[in-house]
C-alpha cells in the first residue's frame, strides 16, 4: 500500500516541478503558488518541504478555510507518509485537535491559527505558514495575511509564507507580499467533461433529483457528488430519494445517500470518505464545504445547481443574513474539479452556459460582506489597537469597523475613544476573545458566570457537567456547547411537529428546548434507544457534549467559574446580555420587527415557537436567514422590560 501511494505521489502533475518549487520557496520569505485543482498543491508541497528538512526548525502549518478539508487532508497525508495521525502529521480544528510534540506538519483551519496568533503574534512555533485556498478570501485567511506579514516584518524574518491558490488571479497576493514570486504548477490530473443545461431550470432541487436518478441508471461505476445550499435542502432531497427507493426498489436500491454539511460533527463528516456498501453507489449531498481541497474517493460525477448559501452583511438590519446566491465562476471550477481526482470525470451544471458566463469571476472577499464584530475583537486581542494601521489586503469599510466597535462597546468588550483609533479591550473583552464563539455567546457565558450567581457549586470537570444536567440545572455554557451543533441535533423542521421531540418543546423557546433535550438524554438509561425513539442524532449530541470540557477549560484559563442556575428566566436574561442587538417585537399577524433596525422578520418554521399562539410579544434570536422571507432562527421568548435594565 505504502509503495503504491509513493508511486501515486510521483504520478501527480506537481511532481516534475518538485525540485524547482523547493528551490524557489526556500530562496525567499514569501511566494505564491498557482495550480489547477487536483495538481497536488495541498497534499504534496507541505511534504516536499518536510522532506527537504524545513520542518526541523519549526512546524509547517497549512491552513484551510474548512474543518472537513483540514481533517481529511491530514489523514490522507499521514497515510501517504505511513505515519499515525497525530504523530509527524496532525490537525487542529475548532473543538477537535490531533497533534503532539512530534508533529512537524499541521493542517489547521485558518481560524485556529488566528487564535494561536492572539497569544503568540509572531507564530514562534512555526517555520512556514502555507495559506491554502487563498482565492476563497475568507475573513480568517485575510486576517492571517496581515498577521504573517506583520510577523515577518517584526522579529520573524525567518518565517516563510506560501500562498496557494487555484485561480490565476495571483497578482493581488504577489503585490501584497512585496512582489512575491508567483510559481505556476502546470496541469491537472484527470480531465473533467463539463455539461450545461440546455435551458434555465425552474426548480433546481427537482432537476438535481432527476439528474441523480438518471445518472444512477446511465453511468458506469463511480459516486456522485451533488452541491446543495443547506441542511434543509439536503434532507428534503434525501427524503425524495428515499421515497423513490421505496416505490421502485428494483430501480433505485443501489443508491447510498451520505449528507455532508458544516454543522455535522467531524466524525460524521468523515463517513463520506468511506467506500459505499458493496454493490451501492454513494450519492453525497453536500453544501459548499466539499468544494475545495477535499478528495472524496470514488466520486466521478458532480451535479452543480450553481448556488450557495452565504452570509452577507445587511446594512438595513445591521447584522449578517444568510441567503442563497449564485456561485462565482471560480467556485464552479472548484466544484467540477472534485470529479477528476482519481480518474476522468464529468460535471453536470444545472444552468446554461450563458448563465455561467454571467457569473462573477471570483467570490467577493468575505471581509467586505460580513459584520466585523468578531474580526475587530480578534484584532484587538492581538494587540492591534489602531485598526486603521492594520495592513488589510482588502480593507473593509470604515463604517463597518465603526459599527463593529459600537457593538463591542455595547457588549462591554471595548472602551476608549469613540472611533477606530486608540480603543482598548476591557478585561471582559479579553476574556471574550478567548472563546472560539461569537462575541455575543462568549459574553452570555461570562455574564452568567459572574453575576448570575444562584449556584450551589462551581463546576470544574467533565463529570460535574453531567451531574449538573442530571439535576436539571440550567447552564448557559452547556447551552452554548449545544448551540455549536444545534442545527444538526434535532430532526428536520418539516417533521419536527409530528415527532416525539415535541414533548421537549419549551414555552420559552428553542434555547431551553435544546437544554431540555440534553437533560432528558442525560437522564435516559438506554441512550441509543432513547435517541432512536426521539429522532435525535446521538453522535451529534455526543459531539456537542464533547465541547463542554473545552469550554470549562477555557473558562478556568480566564479565571472564571462556570455556574448553574435554578431557573430558566435567569438563563434567558444572561443570553439576552449577549443577544440584545438581536431582538424583535411582534407587530401583528406573526410579523415581527427587529428592535435595532425595524426590519420585518418572521419566526422560522423550525422553531418550537412557530406554532405558538398568541405570538410571543418580544423575542431574541441567534440568526437571520433569508429565503422567501427574512426568518429568525433559534428564537426565545423575552420580556420587554428586560431590555430596559
Ligand atoms: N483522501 C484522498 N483519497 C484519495 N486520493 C486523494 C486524497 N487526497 C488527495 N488525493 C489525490 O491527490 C491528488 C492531489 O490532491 P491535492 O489536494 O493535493 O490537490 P490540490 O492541487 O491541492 O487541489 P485542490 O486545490 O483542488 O485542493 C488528488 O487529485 C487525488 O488524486
Amino acid at each position: 500500500m505504502a509503495a503504491d501511494l509513493q508511486k501515486w505521489r510521483r504520478s501527480l502533475p506537481i511532481f516534475p516541478a518538485r525540485g524547482k518549487l523547493l528551490k524557489e520557496i526556500k530562496a525567499r520569505p514569501s511566494c505564491v503558488v498557482v495550480g489547477e485543482t487536483g495538481s497536488g498543491k495541498t497534499t504534496q508541497i507541505p511534504q516536499y518541504l518536510l522532506e527537504s528538512g524545513v520542518g526541523t526548525s519549526g512546524v509547517v502549518a497549512v491552513t484551510q478555510p474548512r474543518r472537513v478539508a483540514a481533517v481529511s487532508v491530514a489523514k490522507r497525508v499521514a497515510e501517504e507518509r505511513g505515519c499515525q495521525l497525530g504523530s509527524e502529521v496532525g490537525y487542529a480544528v475548532r473543538f477537535d485537535e490531533c497533534y503532539s510534540s512530534e508533529t512537524r506538519l499541521k493542517y489547521m483551519t485558518d481560524g485556529m491559527l488566528l487564535r494561536e496568533a492572539m497569544s503568540d503574534p509572531t507564530l514562534s512555533r512555526y517555520s512556514t505558514v502555507i495559506l491554502d485556498e487563498a482565492h476563497e478570501r475568507t475573513v480568517h485567511t485575510d486576517l492571517l495575511f496581515g498577521v504573517v506579514k506583520a510577523a515577518q516584518g517584526k522579529r520573524r524574518g525567518d518565517l516563510r509564507v506560501v500562498v496557494m491558490s487555484a485561480t490565476l488571479a495571483a497578482e493581488e497576493f504577489s503585490l501584497y507580499f512585496n512582489q512575491a514570486k508567483v510559481l505556476y504548477v502546470q496541469g491537472r490530473q484527470f480531465p473533467v467533461e463539463v455539461l450545461y443545461a440546455a435551458e434555465p431550470q425552474q426548480d433546481y432541487l427537482h432537476s438535481a433529483v432527476v439528474s441523480i436518478l438518471q445518472l444512477h441508471c446511465s453511468m458506469g461505476p463511480g459516486d456522485i457528488l451533488v452541491f446543495l445550499t443547506g441542511r434543509e435542502e439536503i434532507e428534503s432531497v434525501q427524503g425524495v430519494l428515499r421515497e423513490c427507493q421505496s416505490m421502485f426498489p428494483s430501480n433505485w436500491q443501489g443508491i447510498h445517500v451520505q449528507p455532508l454539511y458544516a454543522a455535522l460533527p467531524s466524525h460524521h463528516q468523515q463517513q463520506v470518505f468511506k467506500p459505499a456498501p458493496q454493490g451501492c453507489r454513494k450519492v453525497i449531498l453536500s453544501t459548499n464545504i466539499a468544494e475545495t481541497s477535499v478528495t472524496i474517493p470514488g466520486v466521478r460525477c458532480v451535479v452543480d445547481p450553481g448556488l450557495v448559501k452565504a452570509r452577507g452583511y445587511s446594512p438595513v438590519v445591521g447584522l449578517d443574513i444568510l441567503s442563497v446566491q449564485p456561485i462565482s465562476q471560480a467556485q464552479a471550477r472548484q466544484r467540477a474539479g472534485r470529479a477528476g481526482r482519481e480518474a476522468p470525470g464529468s460535471c453536470y451544471r444545472l444552468y446554461t452556459e450563458h448563465t455561467f458566463s454571467q457569473l462573477r469571476e471570483n467570490s467577493e472577499p468575505e471581509i467586505l460582506r460580513c459584520t466585523l464584530t468578531s474580526v475587530v475583537l480578534e484584532l484587538l486581542a492581538m494587540g492591534m489597537s489602531d485598526l486603521l494601521t492594520f495592513d488589510f489586503m482588502t480593507a473593509p469599510s470604515e463604517e463597518g469597523l465603526v459599527s463593529a466597535l459600537e457593538q463591542l462597546c455595547l457588549l462591554g468588550a471595548v472602551e476608549g475613544r469613540e472611533g477606530k483609533e486608540g480603543v482598548r479591550l476591557t478585561a471582559l473583552g479579553g476574556k471574550m476573545a478567548t472563546f472560539p464563539l461569537e462575541p455575543g455567546l462568549s459574553r452570555a457565558i461570562l455574564q452568567s458566570s459572574v453575576s448570575v450567581c444562584v449556584s450551589d457549586y462551581v463546576c470544574s470537570c467533565d463529570c460535574c457537567c453531567r451531574r449538573e444536567a442530571a439535576a436539571k440545572k440550567w447552564c448557559v455554557w452547556q447551552l452554548c456547547s449545544l448551540w455549536t451543533l444545534s442545527s444538526s441535533l434535532l430532526p428536520p423542521s418539516e417533521t419536527r411537529w409530528l415527532l416525539p421531540t415535541r414533548r421537549f418543546h419549551s414555552p420559552h423557546g428553542d434555547h431551553l428546548t435544546l437544554l431540555a433535550v440534553y437533560h432528558a438524554y442525560t437522564a435516559a438509561s438506554g441512550k441509543k434507544a432513547w435517541c432512536r425513539e426521539n429522532f435525535i442524532h446521538q453522535r451529534n449530541l455526543r459531539a456537542a457534549l464533547d465541547v463542554q470540557p473545552q469550554l470549562v477549560e477555557l473558562s478556568s484559563r480566564v479565571g472564571v467559574a462556570l455556574v448553574s442556575n435554578s431557573d430558566s428566566r435567569t438563563v434567558r436574561r444572561a443570553l439576552l446580555d449577549g443577544l440584545h442587538c438581536q431582538t424583535a417585537e411582534h407587530v401583528g399577524g406573526g410579523r415581527y420587527r427587529t428592535l435595532s433596525s425595524r426590519q420585518e422578520v418572521f419566526i422560522h418554521p423550525s422553531s418550537c415557537l412557530f406554532h405558538v399562539r398568541p405570538h410571543p410579544p418580544c423575542v431574541m434570536y441567534s440568526q437571520l436567514v433569508h429565503t422567501s422571507k427574512c426568518y429568525m432562527r433559534n428564537v426565545s421568548v423575552i420580556e420587554a422590560d428586560w431590555l430596559a435594565s
